[in-house]
């Protein structure tokens, strides 16, 4: 493991690393200098631009210290495994607090704002249920296995400090599919020496339940981490319709994931009917548990945990009755008192100081131009039409309304909106940007359905040292987990290439750029959010550029084709969350 030169110097002394001259652009056709850009470490804003975090940022105006609520062995470890964090934040401190009280927590924190790391020590600094018991104690259930990775090597780096404590086995363990130790091995070893915390995919855990309930021990837990819930629960929207909503919460009672199944074995809800007569007979004869009740804790966090997420949770019966459990997050309101245009804003969700957003929009002919804020892109005679039939006839769409009230209806709602991952002219934009802006390492977001392989193999063609993320492997992005600091400007830089559902919740502090293919078609706006917030993260700023075409045909559920002004849908949901893009030098 490389030595950590972080924090560094303040950059405003010197030039940012990013902006550090290269000698040319490796892409064969392109017209530009590298070093032609020399821009001023102050943004479009007016703020300072640091890619590495400033080292006076703590996240907090105040000294928090870590030794009030956690346990001192594990405070002294980090202080030697993690120099750089010295003092808690506010939320942190909330949740250390909670946690070992044994309170039922809902999180809420912009992205790289650390709340699974302090997920991770406060589930290190747990006691088991009994002192003496052979028990895992927490488990942290995560939606991908490079998460669950990350956590486990935050761990690793922490117990190298204080072995002493036991083995690295008897501490953490991992439960993910797909790992290279068959499933019976993995539970033999998880029944030999069951660890401090398991942290597990869904499906891993749900599998492993199922095969040998006994090894979980999950009615002996005392505590359960939902990390990156929203995306792990399927929830009800607020629709005034009542059997909209019904036929939706009949659909999940019938079809749960597998969270929701890990959920309910574990706190075995009581549910009543939905509705009718059973319903009416039920809620008098149904006893509620007494008080008294064992029942480990529950934790649940994201940085998109809105309001309507949190109160269709509370309908799954797995959280304490109210007073309970506490919501930690920046935004105190009530629930009830947030609006939702107020909950999709990114000062909420979205981390970072001084995050940039460009989108480029690269037209028919593989013409790049910066989208503008304000701007009607050409072509499209109304803002307010996005989508236009194929046969030019234009059809008033009610995508981004600002003046709706649900935040789904913020965000554009689309048929089957697919942008072509393998269309040259995006994946060219995509190679000379990071030709030209990227110093050292970048991560490329891609449609959920893209195949990732295939436009790696584009892209290198293009010149571009592109990468499978698989942190797993150290050249994968195992490395980069663990480095705080870059030494400097590569000659060439990585990009690395994955999709939404395998970077949500990841931390590779070095990196400085996302570029986001297209619009995601589920709930742009999280997404956004998510693939963006791999940068900023705890006081480093970055860009986020959003490539996108001008003009998209999508297919509707009805078969029918329709042309899509991404441009537009793009500006209004930028819009809504509050987010202006700027001009990405280089391009028009
Ligand atoms: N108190 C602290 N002081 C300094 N650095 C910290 C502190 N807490 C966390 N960090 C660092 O902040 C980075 C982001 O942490 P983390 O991944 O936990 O954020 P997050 O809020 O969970 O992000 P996301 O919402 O994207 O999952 C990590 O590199 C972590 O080491």
């Amino acid at each position: 493991m490389r030595p950590s030169r972080w924090p560094r110097p303040l950059l405003s002394a010197q030039r940012p690393l990013l902006f550090e001259p290269r000698p040319s652009c490796r892409l064969p056709h392109c017209r530009y200098r590298l070093n032609s850009t020399a821009p001023s470490p102050v943004d479009t804003q007016g703020r300072t631009v640091y890619y590495e975090p400033p080292s006076t940022y703590l996240g907090t105006d105040e000294r928090i210290p870590f030794d009030r609520w956690l346990q001192p062995g594990l405070v002294s470890a980090l202080r030697e495994t993690f120099p750089a964090v010295k003092y808690a934040t506010k939320t942190q401190r909330e949740l250390f607090k909670a946690v070992m009280l044994g309170q039922d927590v809902m999180l809420q924190t912009p992205t790289g704002s650390g709340k699974s790391f302090s997920l991770m020590l406060a589930t290190l600094s747990k006691e088991p249920q009994a002192l003496d018991a052979q028990n895992i104690t927490s488990l942290i259930i995560v939606p991908h296995r490079d998460l669950a990775y990350q956590y486990y090597r935050w761990i690793q780096r922490i117990h190298e400090a204080i072995p002493e404590i036991g083995s690295l086995d008897s501490v953490a363990q991992i439960l993910v599919r797909g790992a290279s130790v068959p499933l019976e091995d993995r539970l033999r070893v998880l029944r030999e020496e069951p660890p401090h915390i398991l942290i597990g995919t869904p499906q891993a855990l749900l599998e492993a339940y199922q095969s040998s309930p006994e090894t979980l021990m999950l009615d002996r837990l005392s505590a359960v981490v939902v990390d990156e819930v929203d995306y792990l629960l399927e929830w009800t929207t607020q629709t005034r319709d009542k059997y909209k909503r019904l036929k939706a919460e009949r659909m999940l009672r019938k079809h749960p994931t597998p969270t929701r199944q890990l959920l309910d074995a574990i706190y075995q809800p009581v549910r009543l009917p939905l509705s009718g007569k059973k319903r009416i007979k039920a809620e008098k004869t149904i006893q509620p548990k007494p008080p008294g009740d064992y029942r480990p804790q529950l934790v649940m966090a994201s940085a998109t945990f809105r309001a309507t997420f949190r109160q269709s949770i509370l309908g799954g019966g797995w959280f304490r009755e109210a007073g309970g459990w506490v919501k930690i997050a920046d935004n105190l309101k009530k629930d009830k008192d947030i609006h939702a245009q107020e909950d999709i804003r990114a000062v909420w969700s979205l981390g970072g100081t001084s995050i940039k957003h460009h989108v480029l929009v690269v037209s028919e002919t593989g013409k790049v131009e910066n989208l503008r804020a304000g701007e009607t892109t050409e072509g499209s005679p109304d803002a307010k039409t996005e989508v236009r039939r194929v046969d030019g006839e234009a059809l008033k769409s009610t995508v981004g309304n600002p003046k709706s009230d649900a935040p789904e209806s913020a965000e554009p709602h689309q048929d089957d909106m697919d942008t072509d991952p393998f269309n040259p002219h995006l994946l060219e934009a995509i190679a000379e940007a990071f030709a030209l802006d990227v110093p050292r390492l970048a991560l490329l977001v891609l449609p959920a359905s893209a195949p990732v392989r295939q436009i790696i193999g584009e892209l290198r063609k293009l010149g571009v040292n592109a990468q499978g993320l698989d942190v797993l492997e150290e050249a994968g992005g195992g490395a980069y987990l663990t480095q705080e600091a870059p030494e400097e400007v590569t000659e060439t830089p990585t990009l690395f290439v994955s999709t939404l559902a395998t970077t949500r919740g990841l931390d590779l502090p070095s990196l400085t750029h996302v570029f986001i293919l297209g619009l995601p078609k589920d709930r742009p706006g999280d997404a956004y959010m998510h693939a963006g917030g791999r940068v900023g993260r705890f006081g480093r700023s970055g860009k986020v550029i959003t490539v996108i075409e001008k003009q998209c045909l999508i297919t509707t559920r009805k078969g029918e084709k329709r042309w899509v002004d991404q441009a537009n849908i793009i500006r209004k949901a930028l819009t809504q969350m509050g987010i202006v893009p700027t001009k990405l030098s280089h391009f028009a």
